[in-house]
Protein backbone atom coordinates (compact mmCIF):
# COMPACT_ATOMS: atom_id res chain seq x y z
CA UNK A 1 0.00 0.00 0.00
CA UNK A 2 2.69 2.47 0.89
CA UNK A 3 3.98 2.48 -2.43
CA UNK A 4 0.43 3.48 -3.87
CA UNK A 5 0.17 6.00 -0.72
CA UNK A 6 3.76 7.44 -2.54
CA UNK A 7 2.42 7.62 -5.85
CA UNK A 8 -1.06 9.04 -5.00
CA UNK A 9 -1.05 12.64 -4.06
CA UNK A 10 -4.19 14.57 -3.24
CA UNK A 11 -5.91 17.01 -5.86
CA UNK A 12 -3.65 20.24 -5.49
CA UNK A 13 -5.88 23.16 -4.41
CA UNK A 14 -4.54 25.71 -6.10
CA UNK A 15 -8.09 27.57 -7.07
CA UNK A 16 -9.28 27.89 -3.41
CA UNK A 17 -6.43 27.99 -1.09
CA UNK A 18 -4.12 30.80 -0.48
CA UNK A 19 -0.60 29.75 -1.44
CA UNK A 20 1.17 29.45 1.64
CA UNK A 21 4.86 28.27 0.43
CA UNK A 22 5.96 28.79 -3.52
CA UNK A 23 4.43 26.51 -5.31
CA UNK A 24 5.78 23.20 -7.00
CA UNK A 25 6.38 23.52 -10.90
CA UNK A 26 3.69 20.80 -11.40
CA UNK A 27 1.31 22.94 -9.48
CA UNK A 28 2.21 25.74 -11.78
CA UNK A 29 1.19 23.93 -14.59
CA UNK A 30 -2.01 22.71 -12.90
CA UNK A 31 -2.62 26.24 -12.41
CA UNK A 32 -2.42 27.37 -15.97
CA UNK A 33 -4.18 23.94 -17.36
CA UNK A 34 -6.74 25.01 -15.37
CA UNK A 35 -7.08 28.47 -16.39
CA UNK A 36 -6.46 27.55 -20.05
CA UNK A 37 -8.98 24.57 -20.05
CA UNK A 38 -12.28 24.61 -18.07
CA UNK A 39 -13.62 21.64 -16.48
CA UNK A 40 -17.06 22.15 -18.52
CA UNK A 41 -15.06 22.22 -22.10
CA UNK A 42 -12.89 19.01 -21.15
CA UNK A 43 -16.03 17.12 -19.67
CA UNK A 44 -17.35 18.20 -23.20
CA UNK A 45 -14.30 16.63 -24.83
CA UNK A 46 -14.49 13.80 -22.92
CA UNK A 47 -11.28 14.39 -20.89
CA UNK A 48 -10.96 13.36 -17.34
CA UNK A 49 -10.10 16.77 -14.91
CA UNK A 50 -8.95 16.68 -11.84
CA UNK A 51 -11.32 17.04 -9.18
CA UNK A 52 -12.45 20.01 -7.24
CA UNK A 53 -9.69 20.36 -4.52
CA UNK A 54 -11.48 20.01 -0.86
CA UNK A 55 -12.85 23.20 0.47
CA UNK A 56 -10.10 24.83 3.17
CA UNK A 57 -11.78 26.65 5.97
CA UNK A 58 -10.23 29.89 6.35
CA UNK A 59 -10.63 31.46 10.05
CA UNK A 60 -11.02 35.14 8.71
CA UNK A 61 -12.17 34.42 5.12
CA UNK A 62 -14.40 31.38 5.04
CA UNK A 63 -14.72 29.76 8.48
CA UNK A 64 -17.52 27.11 7.65
CA UNK A 65 -16.75 26.12 3.86
CA UNK A 66 -18.66 22.55 4.27
CA UNK A 67 -21.70 22.30 6.20
CA UNK A 68 -23.97 19.52 6.78
CA UNK A 69 -27.25 20.89 5.64
CA UNK A 70 -27.96 23.90 3.47
CA UNK A 71 -28.65 27.48 5.06
CA UNK A 72 -31.16 29.90 4.58
CA UNK A 73 -30.63 31.70 1.06
CA UNK A 74 -30.33 34.81 2.64
CA UNK A 75 -27.11 34.12 4.09
CA UNK A 76 -24.48 34.18 1.41
CA UNK A 77 -25.20 30.25 0.53
CA UNK A 78 -23.14 30.09 -2.56
CA UNK A 79 -19.94 29.83 -0.44
CA UNK A 80 -21.13 27.45 1.27
CA UNK A 81 -20.98 23.86 0.07
CA UNK A 82 -23.96 21.24 2.15
CA UNK A 83 -23.39 17.52 2.14
CA UNK A 84 -27.23 17.25 2.37
CA UNK A 85 -29.49 18.79 -0.20
CA UNK A 86 -32.39 19.01 2.26
CA UNK A 87 -32.30 21.11 5.19
CA UNK A 88 -33.25 20.25 8.80
CA UNK A 89 -36.52 21.43 8.08
CA UNK A 90 -37.65 19.46 4.79
CA UNK A 91 -36.33 15.93 6.22
CA UNK A 92 -38.23 15.99 9.87
CA UNK A 93 -41.36 17.00 7.51
CA UNK A 94 -40.61 14.16 4.89
CA UNK A 95 -38.91 11.67 7.38
CA UNK A 96 -40.38 8.17 6.77
CA UNK A 97 -42.07 6.78 9.94
CA UNK A 98 -41.61 3.50 8.91
CA UNK A 99 -38.76 3.15 7.53
CA UNK A 100 -37.80 -0.63 6.51
CA UNK A 101 -33.62 -0.48 6.65
CA UNK A 102 -31.91 0.55 9.43
CA UNK A 103 -28.79 2.88 7.58
CA UNK A 104 -25.84 4.01 10.08
CA UNK A 105 -24.64 5.70 6.93
CA UNK A 106 -23.49 9.80 7.74
CA UNK A 107 -22.49 11.99 5.40
CA UNK A 108 -19.61 13.13 7.28
CA UNK A 109 -17.39 15.55 4.64
CA UNK A 110 -15.69 15.35 1.60
CA UNK A 111 -13.34 12.51 0.43
CA UNK A 112 -10.84 13.76 -2.14
CA UNK A 113 -9.98 10.53 -4.00
CA UNK A 114 -6.92 10.95 -6.91
CA UNK A 115 -6.56 7.58 -7.47
CA UNK A 116 -9.90 7.82 -9.54
CA UNK A 117 -10.10 11.34 -9.95
CA UNK A 118 -12.71 11.89 -7.80
CA UNK A 119 -13.80 14.50 -5.22
CA UNK A 120 -17.02 12.44 -3.14
CA UNK A 121 -19.39 12.72 -0.12
CA UNK A 122 -17.80 11.05 2.54
CA UNK A 123 -20.12 8.74 3.68
CA UNK A 124 -19.65 6.81 6.96
CA UNK A 125 -20.93 3.51 7.49
CA UNK A 126 -21.09 2.26 11.10
CA UNK A 127 -22.72 -1.12 10.20
CA UNK A 128 -20.02 -1.40 7.08
CA UNK A 129 -23.37 -2.27 5.65
CA UNK A 130 -21.57 -3.52 2.26
CA UNK A 131 -19.54 -5.96 4.09
CA UNK A 132 -16.98 -5.48 6.82
CA UNK A 133 -14.74 -4.51 4.81
CA UNK A 134 -16.50 -1.16 4.33
CA UNK A 135 -16.86 0.31 7.79
CA UNK A 136 -17.59 -0.68 11.35
CA UNK A 137 -16.76 1.29 14.36
CA UNK A 138 -15.38 4.54 13.61
CA UNK A 139 -11.96 5.41 15.85
CA UNK A 140 -11.06 9.01 15.53
CA UNK A 141 -7.68 10.61 16.45
CA UNK A 142 -6.82 13.71 16.05
CA UNK A 143 -4.65 16.64 18.64
CA UNK A 144 -5.85 19.22 20.23
CA UNK A 145 -8.29 21.72 18.12
CA UNK A 146 -8.07 18.90 15.28
CA UNK A 147 -11.71 18.65 14.77
CA UNK A 148 -12.70 15.63 16.71
CA UNK A 149 -15.70 17.16 18.79
CA UNK A 150 -17.19 19.04 15.44
CA UNK A 151 -17.12 15.93 13.48
CA UNK A 152 -19.22 14.25 16.90
CA UNK A 153 -21.73 16.83 16.50
CA UNK A 154 -22.12 16.31 13.07
CA UNK A 155 -22.82 12.15 13.39
CA UNK A 156 -25.32 13.17 16.08
CA UNK A 157 -27.18 16.13 14.53
CA UNK A 158 -27.16 14.04 11.21
CA UNK A 159 -28.70 11.01 13.65
CA UNK A 160 -30.78 13.23 15.43
CA UNK A 161 -32.73 14.55 12.24
CA UNK A 162 -32.75 10.93 10.56
CA UNK A 163 -34.33 9.07 13.33
CA UNK A 164 -36.96 9.55 15.80
CA UNK A 165 -35.78 8.40 19.34
CA UNK A 166 -38.12 4.78 19.42
CA UNK A 167 -35.45 3.99 16.72
CA UNK A 168 -32.09 5.66 17.76
CA UNK A 169 -30.85 5.60 21.14
CA UNK A 170 -27.26 6.45 22.36
CA UNK A 171 -25.13 6.65 25.09
CA UNK A 172 -22.73 9.55 25.55
CA UNK A 173 -19.83 9.66 27.31
CA UNK A 174 -18.55 13.50 27.33
CA UNK A 175 -15.90 14.52 29.23
CA UNK A 176 -15.05 17.99 27.11
CA UNK A 177 -19.01 18.29 27.39
CA UNK A 178 -18.60 19.00 23.78
CA UNK A 179 -21.79 17.31 23.30
CA UNK A 180 -23.78 18.51 25.75
CA UNK A 181 -26.30 20.45 23.69
CA UNK A 182 -28.00 17.33 22.99
CA UNK A 183 -28.23 15.67 26.27
CA UNK A 184 -31.68 16.82 26.41
CA UNK A 185 -32.98 15.08 23.13
CA UNK A 186 -34.85 12.11 23.68
CA UNK A 187 -33.01 10.27 21.62
CA UNK A 188 -30.32 10.46 24.68
CA UNK A 189 -32.73 8.99 27.85
CA UNK A 190 -33.49 5.41 27.91
CA UNK A 191 -36.78 4.13 27.87
CA UNK A 192 -37.59 4.91 31.43
CA UNK A 193 -36.38 8.16 30.96
CA UNK A 194 -33.22 8.42 32.76
CA UNK A 195 -30.30 10.04 30.76
CA UNK A 196 -27.57 8.50 28.80
CA UNK A 197 -25.10 11.46 29.06
CA UNK A 198 -22.43 11.79 31.46
CA UNK A 199 -19.25 14.00 31.52
CA UNK A 200 -18.11 10.92 33.59
CA UNK A 201 -16.56 13.06 36.34
CA UNK A 202 -16.71 10.64 39.07
CA UNK A 203 -16.87 6.75 38.16
CA UNK A 204 -20.49 6.60 40.11
CA UNK A 205 -21.74 8.70 36.96
CA UNK A 206 -19.60 7.01 34.40
CA UNK A 207 -20.38 3.50 35.23
CA UNK A 208 -24.19 4.32 35.94
CA UNK A 209 -24.95 5.24 32.24
CA UNK A 210 -22.76 2.26 31.38
CA UNK A 211 -25.34 0.31 33.29
CA UNK A 212 -27.98 2.21 31.28
CA UNK A 213 -26.33 1.20 28.15
CA UNK A 214 -25.46 -2.80 29.02
CA UNK A 215 -29.20 -3.22 30.57
CA UNK A 216 -30.93 -1.81 27.04
CA UNK A 217 -28.50 -4.36 25.15
CA UNK A 218 -29.02 -7.13 27.84
CA UNK A 219 -33.48 -6.60 27.62
CA UNK A 220 -33.76 -6.85 23.91
CA UNK A 221 -31.27 -9.97 24.08
CA UNK A 222 -34.23 -11.34 27.06
CA UNK A 223 -37.03 -10.53 24.96
CA UNK A 224 -35.90 -12.59 22.53
CA UNK A 225 -34.11 -15.94 23.64
CA UNK A 226 -33.98 -17.73 20.92
CA UNK A 227 -33.14 -15.44 18.44
CA UNK A 228 -29.66 -15.58 16.73
CA UNK A 229 -27.94 -12.72 16.42
CA UNK A 230 -26.51 -12.36 12.81
CA UNK A 231 -25.90 -9.27 10.72
CA UNK A 232 -29.58 -9.55 8.66
CA UNK A 233 -31.12 -9.60 12.17
CA UNK A 234 -31.56 -5.92 12.54
CA UNK A 235 -33.10 -5.51 9.01
CA UNK A 236 -35.09 -8.60 9.40
CA UNK A 237 -37.07 -6.85 12.36
CA UNK A 238 -37.39 -3.45 11.14
CA UNK A 239 -39.11 -4.48 7.58
CA UNK A 240 -41.57 -6.69 10.08
CA UNK A 241 -42.68 -3.10 11.43
CA UNK A 242 -40.55 -3.97 14.33
CA UNK A 243 -38.09 -0.90 15.54
CA UNK A 244 -35.55 -1.95 17.19
CA UNK A 245 -33.71 1.24 18.24
CA UNK A 246 -29.86 1.35 17.01
CA UNK A 247 -28.12 1.48 19.91
CA UNK A 248 -25.31 4.10 19.70
CA UNK A 249 -22.39 3.90 22.03
CA UNK A 250 -19.74 7.38 21.95
CA UNK A 251 -16.93 7.90 23.56
CA UNK A 252 -15.64 11.34 23.10
CA UNK A 253 -11.77 11.88 24.78
CA UNK A 254 -11.47 8.77 25.73
CA UNK A 255 -7.36 9.61 26.38
CA UNK A 256 -8.73 11.86 29.36
CA UNK A 257 -10.01 9.01 31.56
CA UNK A 258 -6.10 7.20 31.20
CA UNK A 259 -5.20 7.89 34.69
CA UNK A 260 -8.44 6.44 36.34
CA UNK A 261 -8.24 2.83 36.31
CA UNK A 262 -11.40 1.57 37.02
CA UNK A 263 -13.04 4.00 34.91
CA UNK A 264 -10.61 2.80 31.84
CA UNK A 265 -10.93 -0.84 32.79
CA UNK A 266 -15.06 0.03 32.54
CA UNK A 267 -15.01 1.84 29.10
CA UNK A 268 -13.27 -0.90 27.49
CA UNK A 269 -15.28 -3.53 28.82
CA UNK A 270 -18.20 -1.00 27.26
CA UNK A 271 -16.35 -0.85 23.81
CA UNK A 272 -15.29 -4.44 23.76
CA UNK A 273 -19.33 -5.66 24.76
CA UNK A 274 -20.36 -2.76 21.83
CA UNK A 275 -17.96 -4.01 19.10
CA UNK A 276 -19.41 -7.91 19.89
CA UNK A 277 -22.95 -6.65 19.76
CA UNK A 278 -23.51 -5.30 16.44
CA UNK A 279 -25.89 -8.32 15.21
CA UNK A 280 -27.83 -6.68 18.34
CA UNK A 281 -28.23 -3.54 17.47
CA UNK A 282 -24.82 -1.75 19.08
CA UNK A 283 -22.25 0.58 16.94
CA UNK A 284 -19.15 2.58 18.58
CA UNK A 285 -18.00 5.70 17.76
CA UNK A 286 -13.96 6.21 20.17
CA UNK A 287 -12.27 9.77 19.98
CA UNK A 288 -9.22 10.13 21.42
CA UNK A 289 -5.82 12.22 21.40
CA UNK A 290 -3.37 9.58 21.82
CA UNK A 291 -3.76 6.53 20.45
CA UNK A 292 -0.36 4.72 20.49
CA UNK A 293 -0.15 1.37 21.68
CA UNK A 294 0.10 1.93 25.69
CA UNK A 295 -3.01 4.02 25.29
CA UNK A 296 -5.49 2.35 23.39
CA UNK A 297 -5.56 -1.78 23.36
CA UNK A 298 -4.68 -2.78 19.86
CA UNK A 299 -7.17 -5.49 19.65
CA UNK A 300 -9.57 -2.64 20.20
CA UNK A 301 -7.85 -0.26 17.54
CA UNK A 302 -8.20 -3.83 15.24
CA UNK A 303 -12.27 -3.83 16.00
CA UNK A 304 -12.76 -0.43 14.82
CA UNK A 305 -13.26 -0.91 10.82
CA UNK A 306 -13.24 2.85 10.17
CA UNK A 307 -10.61 5.26 11.29
CA UNK A 308 -10.12 8.75 10.81
CA UNK A 309 -6.92 10.55 11.58
CA UNK A 310 -7.11 14.50 11.61
CA UNK A 311 -4.08 16.58 11.96
CA UNK A 312 -1.55 14.64 14.50
CA UNK A 313 2.06 15.74 15.30
CA UNK A 314 4.85 14.08 13.12
CA UNK A 315 5.84 11.27 15.63
CA UNK A 316 2.41 10.01 16.68
CA UNK A 317 1.77 10.38 12.65
CA UNK A 318 4.29 8.07 11.89
CA UNK A 319 3.53 5.76 15.15
CA UNK A 320 0.26 4.92 14.00
CA UNK A 321 0.63 5.60 10.19
CA UNK A 322 3.79 3.82 10.00
CA UNK A 323 4.61 6.42 6.97
CA UNK A 324 5.51 9.52 6.03
CA UNK A 325 2.70 11.47 5.39
CA UNK A 326 2.33 15.30 5.82
CA UNK A 327 -0.78 16.37 7.37
CA UNK A 328 -1.63 19.96 7.59
CA UNK A 329 -3.13 21.53 10.82
CA UNK A 330 -6.45 22.50 9.20
CA UNK A 331 -9.52 21.92 11.39
CA UNK A 332 -11.45 18.67 9.81
CA UNK A 333 -9.29 17.55 7.14
CA UNK A 334 -7.48 14.35 7.64
CA UNK A 335 -7.31 10.48 6.49
CA UNK A 336 -9.61 8.14 5.83
CA UNK A 337 -9.02 4.22 6.41
CA UNK A 338 -11.02 1.86 6.29
CA UNK A 339 -9.94 -2.10 5.43
CA UNK A 340 -11.63 -1.94 1.42
CA UNK A 341 -9.38 1.22 0.17
CA UNK A 342 -6.27 3.31 0.56
CA UNK A 343 -5.70 6.18 2.85
CA UNK A 344 -7.60 8.87 1.37
CA UNK A 345 -7.79 12.84 2.29
CA UNK A 346 -11.13 14.48 3.45
CA UNK A 347 -12.37 17.02 5.05
CA UNK A 348 -15.21 17.05 7.71
CA UNK A 349 -18.08 19.26 7.59
CA UNK A 350 -19.38 22.04 10.45
CA UNK A 351 -23.04 20.85 11.71
CA UNK A 352 -23.80 23.96 11.02
CA UNK A 353 -23.24 27.04 9.96
CA UNK A 354 -21.52 30.21 11.42
CA UNK A 355 -18.47 32.13 11.08
CA UNK A 356 -16.92 31.97 14.68
CA UNK A 357 -17.85 28.97 17.06
CA UNK A 358 -20.67 30.91 19.59
CA UNK A 359 -22.51 31.29 16.23
CA UNK A 360 -22.22 28.07 15.23
CA UNK A 361 -23.15 26.83 19.19
CA UNK A 362 -26.30 29.13 18.96
CA UNK A 363 -27.40 27.70 15.49
CA UNK A 364 -26.16 24.13 16.93
CA UNK A 365 -28.65 24.39 19.82
CA UNK A 366 -31.55 25.90 17.20
CA UNK A 367 -30.62 22.57 14.91
CA UNK A 368 -30.99 20.20 18.03
CA UNK A 369 -34.07 22.46 19.58
CA UNK A 370 -35.72 21.51 16.02
CA UNK A 371 -35.21 17.58 16.14
CA UNK A 372 -36.35 17.69 20.11
CA UNK A 373 -39.90 18.67 18.85
CA UNK A 374 -40.20 17.19 15.71
N1 LIG B 1 -14.73 20.73 9.72
C1 LIG B 1 -14.45 21.91 10.24
N2 LIG B 1 -14.54 23.04 9.50
C2 LIG B 1 -14.26 24.24 10.05
N3 LIG B 1 -13.89 24.41 11.34
C3 LIG B 1 -13.81 23.34 12.12
C4 LIG B 1 -14.07 22.03 11.61
N4 LIG B 1 -13.90 21.15 12.62
C5 LIG B 1 -13.55 21.87 13.70
N5 LIG B 1 -13.49 23.18 13.41
C6 LIG B 1 -13.15 24.26 14.34
O1 LIG B 1 -11.88 23.96 14.90
C7 LIG B 1 -11.86 24.22 16.30
C8 LIG B 1 -11.50 22.94 17.06
O2 LIG B 1 -12.51 21.98 16.82
P1 LIG B 1 -12.90 20.88 17.90
O3 LIG B 1 -13.23 21.49 19.21
O4 LIG B 1 -13.92 20.02 17.25
O5 LIG B 1 -11.52 20.09 18.02
P2 LIG B 1 -11.10 18.94 19.04
O6 LIG B 1 -10.14 18.07 18.33
O7 LIG B 1 -12.28 18.30 19.65
O8 LIG B 1 -10.33 19.79 20.15
P3 LIG B 1 -9.94 19.35 21.66
O9 LIG B 1 -9.17 18.07 21.57
O10 LIG B 1 -9.10 20.50 22.11
O11 LIG B 1 -11.24 19.22 22.42
C9 LIG B 1 -13.24 24.77 16.63
O12 LIG B 1 -13.19 26.17 16.59
C10 LIG B 1 -14.13 24.26 15.51
O13 LIG B 1 -15.26 25.08 15.29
Amino acid sequence: MSTLLQRVHSTPGLMTRVPQKPLKISEVLIHRICNAYSPEEARREGIYYWPEPLPTPYLNQLADPLILFPTDQLIDATRRQALVPMSIAEILTRRNPDPRHPSLQIPLGLIDRPEVQQRDTLLIDLRGSNGGLTGGPLLIVGSQHSGKATALQTLLLWFAVRYRSAQFRCAVIDPGHDLAPFKELPHLRNLQDESLWTDGETDEDLLRVIKRYQAMLSQRRALYPRQHWTEDTLDQFWSQGTKMPLLLCVISNYQRFLKRPQALSALQELATLVTDSQASGAYLVLTTSEAGMSYLPQDLVARMGTKIYLYLDPSQRSKLLGIERSMEPIPGRGLLLTRDRPLNEIQLALPTRGSSESERYQQLSYAIECCTNS
